[in-house]
Protein backbone atom coordinates (compact mmCIF):
# COMPACT_ATOMS: atom_id res chain seq x y z
CA UNK A 1 0.00 0.00 0.00
CA UNK A 2 2.76 2.28 0.61
CA UNK A 3 4.54 1.79 -2.67
CA UNK A 4 0.99 2.20 -3.77
CA UNK A 5 0.45 5.47 -2.34
CA UNK A 6 3.71 6.97 -3.33
CA UNK A 7 3.27 6.42 -7.14
CA UNK A 8 -0.02 7.61 -7.53
CA UNK A 9 1.15 10.58 -6.31
CA UNK A 10 4.00 10.58 -8.87
CA UNK A 11 1.62 10.33 -11.44
CA UNK A 12 -0.61 12.71 -10.26
CA UNK A 13 1.99 15.63 -9.62
CA UNK A 14 2.11 16.92 -12.97
CA UNK A 15 -1.88 17.98 -12.71
CA UNK A 16 -0.52 20.62 -10.16
CA UNK A 17 -0.67 23.66 -11.98
CA UNK A 18 -4.11 22.58 -13.89
CA UNK A 19 -6.66 23.79 -11.41
CA UNK A 20 -7.52 26.92 -9.05
CA UNK A 21 -6.86 27.69 -5.40
CA UNK A 22 -10.30 28.46 -3.97
CA UNK A 23 -10.02 32.18 -4.13
CA UNK A 24 -14.22 33.19 -2.98
CA UNK A 25 -12.62 32.58 0.77
CA UNK A 26 -9.90 35.00 0.76
CA UNK A 27 -7.94 33.19 3.55
CA UNK A 28 -7.50 30.25 1.24
CA UNK A 29 -6.07 31.74 -1.52
CA UNK A 30 -3.10 32.23 -0.01
CA UNK A 31 -2.60 27.99 0.16
CA UNK A 32 0.54 27.39 -1.46
CA UNK A 33 -0.96 25.22 -4.96
CA UNK A 34 1.50 22.46 -5.06
CA UNK A 35 0.66 20.51 -2.20
CA UNK A 36 -0.26 16.87 -2.38
CA UNK A 37 -1.00 14.28 0.28
CA UNK A 38 -2.76 11.03 0.66
CA UNK A 39 -3.25 8.81 3.89
CA UNK A 40 -5.25 5.27 4.18
CA UNK A 41 -6.80 3.94 7.59
CA UNK A 42 -7.67 0.46 7.53
CA UNK A 43 -10.27 -0.82 9.56
CA UNK A 44 -7.48 -3.26 11.24
CA UNK A 45 -5.59 -0.12 12.21
CA UNK A 46 -2.99 0.20 9.74
CA UNK A 47 -2.04 3.39 8.53
CA UNK A 48 -0.18 4.54 5.45
CA UNK A 49 0.52 8.26 4.71
CA UNK A 50 2.53 9.89 1.88
CA UNK A 51 3.29 13.10 0.41
CA UNK A 52 2.05 16.33 2.54
CA UNK A 53 -0.31 13.86 4.60
CA UNK A 54 0.25 15.76 7.90
CA UNK A 55 -0.15 19.47 6.78
CA UNK A 56 -3.43 20.94 7.98
CA UNK A 57 -5.52 22.52 5.92
CA UNK A 58 -9.28 23.87 5.49
CA UNK A 59 -11.67 20.82 5.58
CA UNK A 60 -14.61 22.74 4.38
CA UNK A 61 -17.73 21.18 2.94
CA UNK A 62 -15.98 17.84 4.40
CA UNK A 63 -17.44 19.23 7.69
CA UNK A 64 -21.14 18.49 6.42
CA UNK A 65 -20.21 14.68 7.00
CA UNK A 66 -19.44 15.45 10.87
CA UNK A 67 -22.68 17.91 11.08
CA UNK A 68 -24.92 15.02 9.34
CA UNK A 69 -23.66 12.32 11.45
CA UNK A 70 -24.40 14.83 15.37
CA UNK A 71 -27.92 15.71 13.83
CA UNK A 72 -28.61 11.63 12.77
CA UNK A 73 -27.39 10.94 16.14
CA UNK A 74 -30.00 13.40 17.87
CA UNK A 75 -32.95 13.56 15.67
CA UNK A 76 -32.26 10.48 14.00
CA UNK A 77 -34.95 9.90 10.99
CA UNK A 78 -36.73 13.24 11.76
CA UNK A 79 -34.15 15.14 10.41
CA UNK A 80 -35.61 13.96 6.74
CA UNK A 81 -38.91 15.97 7.37
CA UNK A 82 -36.59 19.03 6.80
CA UNK A 83 -34.81 18.13 4.00
CA UNK A 84 -34.09 15.36 0.85
CA UNK A 85 -31.53 12.94 0.12
CA UNK A 86 -31.65 13.03 -3.39
CA UNK A 87 -28.69 14.39 -5.46
CA UNK A 88 -29.50 17.80 -6.10
CA UNK A 89 -27.54 18.49 -9.73
CA UNK A 90 -26.41 21.81 -9.05
CA UNK A 91 -23.20 23.18 -7.90
CA UNK A 92 -23.12 23.49 -4.11
CA UNK A 93 -23.64 27.27 -3.45
CA UNK A 94 -26.99 26.97 -5.48
CA UNK A 95 -30.15 29.13 -4.97
CA UNK A 96 -32.40 28.16 -8.39
CA UNK A 97 -33.78 24.68 -6.82
CA UNK A 98 -34.33 26.39 -3.48
CA UNK A 99 -37.13 28.51 -4.01
CA UNK A 100 -38.53 26.38 -6.65
CA UNK A 101 -38.44 23.21 -4.35
CA UNK A 102 -39.85 26.11 -1.16
CA UNK A 103 -36.90 25.81 0.80
CA UNK A 104 -36.52 22.06 1.25
CA UNK A 105 -33.01 21.44 0.13
CA UNK A 106 -32.35 18.52 -1.70
CA UNK A 107 -29.79 17.46 0.37
CA UNK A 108 -27.60 18.00 3.24
CA UNK A 109 -24.14 17.91 1.23
CA UNK A 110 -25.17 21.29 -0.73
CA UNK A 111 -24.66 24.55 1.10
CA UNK A 112 -28.65 25.05 1.35
CA UNK A 113 -28.94 21.30 3.17
CA UNK A 114 -25.81 22.06 5.37
CA UNK A 115 -27.38 25.16 6.70
CA UNK A 116 -30.50 23.35 7.40
CA UNK A 117 -28.58 20.63 9.34
CA UNK A 118 -26.82 23.57 11.54
CA UNK A 119 -29.70 25.22 12.33
CA UNK A 120 -30.98 21.63 13.81
CA UNK A 121 -27.93 21.40 15.78
CA UNK A 122 -27.57 24.95 16.98
CA UNK A 123 -31.36 23.98 18.63
CA UNK A 124 -29.37 21.59 20.27
CA UNK A 125 -26.23 22.52 21.52
CA UNK A 126 -25.35 25.05 23.96
CA UNK A 127 -21.97 25.54 22.64
CA UNK A 128 -22.25 24.31 18.72
CA UNK A 129 -18.53 24.94 17.32
CA UNK A 130 -16.83 23.67 20.23
CA UNK A 131 -19.48 20.70 20.25
CA UNK A 132 -18.76 19.72 17.32
CA UNK A 133 -14.38 20.98 17.97
CA UNK A 134 -14.94 18.10 20.41
CA UNK A 135 -17.07 15.65 18.80
CA UNK A 136 -14.14 15.42 15.58
CA UNK A 137 -11.30 15.33 18.35
CA UNK A 138 -12.96 12.49 19.40
CA UNK A 139 -13.39 10.68 15.96
CA UNK A 140 -9.83 11.78 14.54
CA UNK A 141 -8.27 9.94 17.98
CA UNK A 142 -6.43 13.76 17.62
CA UNK A 143 -6.83 16.32 20.63
CA UNK A 144 -5.00 19.20 18.94
CA UNK A 145 -7.59 19.76 16.38
CA UNK A 146 -8.55 23.33 15.98
CA UNK A 147 -10.53 25.75 14.02
CA UNK A 148 -8.93 28.33 12.09
CA UNK A 149 -10.88 31.60 12.98
CA UNK A 150 -8.88 33.50 10.30
CA UNK A 151 -10.54 31.44 7.64
CA UNK A 152 -13.76 31.43 9.23
CA UNK A 153 -14.16 35.37 9.79
CA UNK A 154 -12.69 35.42 5.85
CA UNK A 155 -15.48 33.94 4.75
CA UNK A 156 -18.57 35.62 7.81
CA UNK A 157 -17.15 38.72 5.06
CA UNK A 158 -18.58 37.05 1.78
CA UNK A 159 -21.08 34.98 3.18
CA UNK A 160 -23.68 36.63 1.26
CA UNK A 161 -24.77 33.63 -0.97
CA UNK A 162 -25.00 31.27 2.32
CA UNK A 163 -27.02 34.38 4.27
CA UNK A 164 -29.52 34.62 0.72
CA UNK A 165 -30.13 30.68 0.78
CA UNK A 166 -30.74 30.31 4.85
CA UNK A 167 -33.02 33.78 4.54
CA UNK A 168 -34.69 31.82 1.84
CA UNK A 169 -35.05 29.04 3.53
CA UNK A 170 -36.66 31.37 6.76
CA UNK A 171 -39.11 32.48 4.69
CA UNK A 172 -40.40 28.71 3.82
CA UNK A 173 -40.63 28.26 7.78
CA UNK A 174 -37.54 25.90 7.28
CA UNK A 175 -34.65 27.74 9.23
CA UNK A 176 -35.86 28.03 13.15
CA UNK A 177 -32.87 29.97 14.89
CA UNK A 178 -31.07 33.55 14.43
CA UNK A 179 -28.85 33.16 10.95
CA UNK A 180 -25.78 35.24 11.50
CA UNK A 181 -25.44 32.55 14.94
CA UNK A 182 -26.42 29.58 12.23
CA UNK A 183 -23.51 30.98 9.50
CA UNK A 184 -21.12 31.73 12.16
CA UNK A 185 -21.48 28.25 13.56
CA UNK A 186 -21.05 26.96 9.82
CA UNK A 187 -17.85 29.29 8.94
CA UNK A 188 -16.57 27.77 11.71
CA UNK A 189 -17.04 23.89 11.14
CA UNK A 190 -15.66 24.62 7.86
CA UNK A 191 -12.60 26.38 8.89
CA UNK A 192 -11.61 23.19 10.81
CA UNK A 193 -8.18 22.15 10.37
CA UNK A 194 -7.02 18.91 9.62
CA UNK A 195 -4.34 16.73 8.23
CA UNK A 196 -5.49 13.96 6.05
CA UNK A 197 -4.18 11.42 8.47
CA UNK A 198 -6.62 13.15 10.68
CA UNK A 199 -9.67 12.92 8.17
CA UNK A 200 -9.04 9.33 7.39
CA UNK A 201 -9.46 8.14 10.46
CA UNK A 202 -12.55 10.79 11.73
CA UNK A 203 -13.95 8.60 8.74
CA UNK A 204 -13.07 5.31 9.87
CA UNK A 205 -16.95 4.71 11.48
CA UNK A 206 -17.82 5.02 7.76
CA UNK A 207 -15.85 2.30 6.73
CA UNK A 208 -16.41 -0.14 9.68
CA UNK A 209 -20.16 -0.35 9.83
CA UNK A 210 -20.66 2.45 12.52
CA UNK A 211 -17.62 1.83 14.91
CA UNK A 212 -14.72 3.40 15.20
CA UNK A 213 -11.46 1.16 13.84
CA UNK A 214 -9.05 2.96 16.30
CA UNK A 215 -11.03 3.95 19.80
CA UNK A 216 -13.79 1.22 18.95
CA UNK A 217 -16.94 3.52 20.07
CA UNK A 218 -19.69 3.51 18.05
CA UNK A 219 -20.48 6.58 15.96
CA UNK A 220 -23.66 5.28 14.31
CA UNK A 221 -25.57 2.29 13.96
CA UNK A 222 -24.39 0.14 10.62
CA UNK A 223 -28.27 1.34 9.07
CA UNK A 224 -26.95 4.75 9.62
CA UNK A 225 -23.79 4.30 8.42
CA UNK A 226 -25.07 2.88 4.91
CA UNK A 227 -27.68 5.87 5.29
CA UNK A 228 -24.54 7.85 5.46
CA UNK A 229 -22.09 6.11 2.79
CA UNK A 230 -25.18 6.30 0.09
CA UNK A 231 -25.52 9.87 0.70
CA UNK A 232 -22.04 10.62 0.09
CA UNK A 233 -22.42 8.36 -3.23
CA UNK A 234 -25.06 10.28 -4.54
CA UNK A 235 -24.20 13.71 -3.60
CA UNK A 236 -20.73 14.31 -1.98
CA UNK A 237 -19.39 16.30 -5.48
CA UNK A 238 -21.91 18.19 -6.13
CA UNK A 239 -22.34 18.38 -9.89
CA UNK A 240 -20.16 16.28 -10.12
CA UNK A 241 -20.91 13.18 -7.93
CA UNK A 242 -22.31 10.92 -10.91
CA UNK A 243 -18.70 11.64 -12.47
CA UNK A 244 -17.37 10.57 -9.11
CA UNK A 245 -19.04 7.68 -8.66
CA UNK A 246 -18.36 6.62 -12.71
CA UNK A 247 -14.47 7.13 -12.84
CA UNK A 248 -13.86 6.57 -8.35
CA UNK A 249 -16.90 4.36 -7.81
CA UNK A 250 -16.83 5.03 -4.08
CA UNK A 251 -18.82 7.20 -1.50
CA UNK A 252 -17.03 9.90 -1.19
CA UNK A 253 -17.08 14.23 0.04
CA UNK A 254 -14.85 17.03 -0.68
CA UNK A 255 -14.30 20.55 0.09
CA UNK A 256 -13.19 23.63 -1.62
CA UNK A 257 -9.92 23.33 1.00
CA UNK A 258 -8.50 20.90 -1.74
CA UNK A 259 -9.58 17.55 0.39
CA UNK A 260 -11.72 14.62 -0.45
CA UNK A 261 -12.22 11.21 1.61
CA UNK A 262 -13.41 8.00 0.00
CA UNK A 263 -14.88 5.39 2.13
CA UNK A 264 -14.04 1.67 1.15
CA UNK A 265 -16.79 -0.42 3.17
CA UNK A 266 -15.63 -3.34 5.22
CA UNK A 267 -11.70 -1.97 4.49
CA UNK A 268 -10.30 1.85 4.94
CA UNK A 269 -10.87 5.23 4.46
CA UNK A 270 -9.25 7.36 2.34
CA UNK A 271 -8.39 11.31 2.62
CA UNK A 272 -6.78 12.92 -0.49
CA UNK A 273 -5.92 16.60 -0.71
CA UNK A 274 -4.48 19.01 -3.14
CA UNK A 275 -5.87 22.94 -3.08
CA UNK A 276 -6.12 23.75 -6.73
CA UNK A 277 -10.06 22.77 -7.64
CA UNK A 278 -11.44 22.19 -10.79
CA UNK A 279 -14.78 24.22 -12.32
CA UNK A 280 -17.19 21.57 -10.01
CA UNK A 281 -15.00 23.34 -6.92
CA UNK A 282 -13.55 19.19 -6.31
CA UNK A 283 -9.49 18.53 -5.56
CA UNK A 284 -8.07 18.44 -9.65
CA UNK A 285 -5.63 15.92 -8.35
CA UNK A 286 -7.03 14.51 -5.63
CA UNK A 287 -9.95 13.10 -8.33
CA UNK A 288 -7.13 11.51 -10.30
CA UNK A 289 -5.41 10.18 -7.71
CA UNK A 290 -9.10 8.41 -5.90
CA UNK A 291 -9.47 7.30 -9.55
CA UNK A 292 -6.25 5.84 -9.72
CA UNK A 293 -6.34 4.35 -6.33
CA UNK A 294 -9.89 2.50 -7.04
CA UNK A 295 -8.59 1.11 -10.14
CA UNK A 296 -5.19 -0.36 -8.89
CA UNK A 297 -7.21 -2.18 -5.71
CA UNK A 298 -9.60 -3.19 -8.32
CA UNK A 299 -12.33 -2.44 -6.16
CA UNK A 300 -15.52 0.14 -5.82
CA UNK A 301 -19.16 0.08 -4.34
CA UNK A 302 -20.49 -1.13 -7.69
N1 LIG B 1 -17.81 23.14 -1.25
C1 LIG B 1 -17.34 23.66 -0.14
O1 LIG B 1 -16.38 23.20 0.44
C2 LIG B 1 -18.03 24.93 0.28
C3 LIG B 1 -17.77 25.30 1.72
C4 LIG B 1 -17.70 26.76 1.92
N2 LIG B 1 -17.48 27.04 3.30
C5 LIG B 1 -18.95 27.47 1.42
O2 LIG B 1 -19.91 27.53 2.11
O3 LIG B 1 -18.98 27.97 0.34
Amino acid sequence: MQALLESILDEVRPLIGLGKVADYIPALADVPANQLGIAVYGNDGSAYCAGDAHTLFSVQSISKVFSLVQAIDHGGETIWERLGHEPSGQPFNSLVQLEFERGRPRNPFINAGALVICDINQSRFAVPILSMRDFVRRLSGNPQILVNSIVADSEAQHGARNAAMAYLMKSFGNFHNDVDAVLHSYFNYCALQMSCLDLAKAFSFLANEGTSAHSGEQILTARQTKQVNSIMATSGLYDEAGNFAYRVGLPGKSGVGGGIVAVVPGQFTVCVWSPELNAAGNSLAGMKALELLSERIGWSVF
